[in-house]
């Protein structure tokens, strides 16, 4: 195992996490949507920065939680491809985290389209 790797290999590999998710996970690529979606949106309210700043840490924190479920669930079917109760409850699991997150930002949409109907988005 290497370990300590200089910087610039470390951001390869994480990139090349990043193009795998893009590429193979249906849900990571309906989030880098709806993350375009979502600056089209705060584009369209005139958003203000500080809303802009929310969205943009929550919708950062999405994909982390969608990375980070996927690595759980490869890591679980690695090791039990077979059913198993505790690999359903890390699945679940991390399905759940993102679930927070999506519950979340559809929320926060809503949120920023009353303020935008009923006194502009500031
Ligand atoms: N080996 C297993 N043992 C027990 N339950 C499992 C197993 N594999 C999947 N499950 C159950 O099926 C659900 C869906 O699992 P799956 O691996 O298909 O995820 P997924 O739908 O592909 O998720 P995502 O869309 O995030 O990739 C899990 O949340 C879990 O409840």
């Amino acid at each position: 195992m290497i370990k300590n790797q200089p910087i610039w290999r470390r951001a390869r590999y994480a990139l090349r996490g990043f193009g795998m998710a893009a590429r193979e996970e249906a849900s990571f690529r309906a989030e880098l949507w709806a993350l375009l979606g979502a600056v089209l949106f705060l584009i369209w309210v005139q958003a203000s920065l500080w809303w802009w700043g929310l969205a943009l840490v929550l919708m950062a924190m999405l994909l982390a939680a969608e990375l980070l479920n996927t690595a759980v669930e490869s890591l679980a079917d690695l090791v039990s491809p077979e059913f198993h109760p505790l690999v359903a409850r890390a699945k679940d699991c991390g399905a759940a985290a993102v679930f927070v997150l999506s519950t979340v930002g559809v929320f926060l949409v809503l949120l920023l389209l009353w303020q935008h109907f009923h006194g502009g988005a500031r």
